[in-house]
C-alpha cells in the first residue's frame, strides 16, 4: 500500500503554492503536514483525496481504494448519539443495525468515548466531538486517512486527548496523513513533510 507524488506542483491563477514534490506515503505511517498558514497545506490534501488535479506532476496509488478526510471542524448531527455518529458509515454499507451498534460502540471504547456512547453530539466538548470524527473514520477503516489541523480549535488538554488518539490510528493497513501547526501532534508523527517555501 503506497501513494506516491512525481514532481507535484499547484498554483492558484499565477501564484505556485509549491513545485516539484515527490514524496511517498506508506502504510503504518503517520506524516505530519506543516508549512505556515497558506503554504498549501489543504491544497496537498485536496489533490491527495483526489478533490483537485495538481497542475503539475502525477500521483499514483498502489492498493489504497479508499481515501477518507476528517475535516478541522468536527460536524456532527446535533441531536444524534455519538454512537449513531459512528454506526451510519456502517449502516451506509449495508450492514444491519444489530451488527453495526456493537462494532460503533466497540470503536467508541477504544477511543476513550464509551461514557458518551448515548449522549448526543451537541453535548459533547470539543475534544470529545474531534474524537469522535477520527473514530467514524475508523468505522470505515479506510486505507489512506487525511486529516485536517485536528487540534485547531481545542485547548490544551484537548489536543492532548487527540494527539494520544492519533496514534492508535496507525495501522499496518492505513496511510495517514495529518495537516497541523501543532508541535505535539508533530512530534507524535514518524515523518514531517514541510511545505515553508523556499527563499
Ligand atoms: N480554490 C482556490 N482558489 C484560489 N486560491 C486558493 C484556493 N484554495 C486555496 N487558495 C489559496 O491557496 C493558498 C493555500 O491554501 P491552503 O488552504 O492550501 O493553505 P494551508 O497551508 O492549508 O493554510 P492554513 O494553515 O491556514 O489552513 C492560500 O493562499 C489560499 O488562499
Amino acid at each position: 500500500m503506497r501513494i506516491e507524488l512525481a514532481a507535484i506542483g499547484h498554483q492558484f491563477a499565477d501564484q505556485w503554492l509549491f513545485q516539484g514534490l515527490s514524496l511517498t506515503f506508506e502504510a503504518d505511517r503517520l506524516y505530519a503536514l506543516v508549512g505556515p498558514s497558506g503554504s498549501g497545506k489543504s491544497t496537498l490534501l485536496s489533490i491527495i483525496a483526489s478533490m483537485i488535479s495538481p497542475t503539475e506532476g502525477s500521483i499514483t496509488f498502489e492498493r489504497v481504494d479508499e481515501v477518507f478526510w476528517v475535516f478541522q471542524t468536527a460536524n456532527g448531527v446535533p441531536a444524534r448519539s455519538a454512537a449513531d455518529h459512528v454506526a451510519l458509515p456502517l449502516l451506509a454499507q449495508g450492514m444491519d443495525r444489530t451488527v453495526a451498534d456493537p462494532i460503533a460502540h466497540d470503536i467508541l471504547h477504544r477511543f476513550g468515548l464509551g461514557a458518551t456512547a448515548d449522549r448526543p453530539f451537541k453535548s459533547l466538548s470539543g475534544g470529545e466531538a474531534q474524537r469522535l470524527m477520527l473514530a467514524r473514520a475508523m468505522a470505515r477503516d479506510p486505507q489512506c486517512l487525511l486529516i485536517d489541523e485536528p487540534t485547531a480549535q481545542l485547548d490544551r488538554t484537548s489536543a492532548a486527548s487527540v494527539t494520544t488518539t492519533l496514534i492508535n490510528l496507525r495501522s499496518s493497513s492505513r496511510i495517514t496523513i495529518v495537516a497541523t501547526h501543532d508541535q505535539s501532534v508533530i512530534d507524535a508523527c514518524d515523518s514531517v513533510i514541510d511545505l515553508t517555501p523556499q527563499t
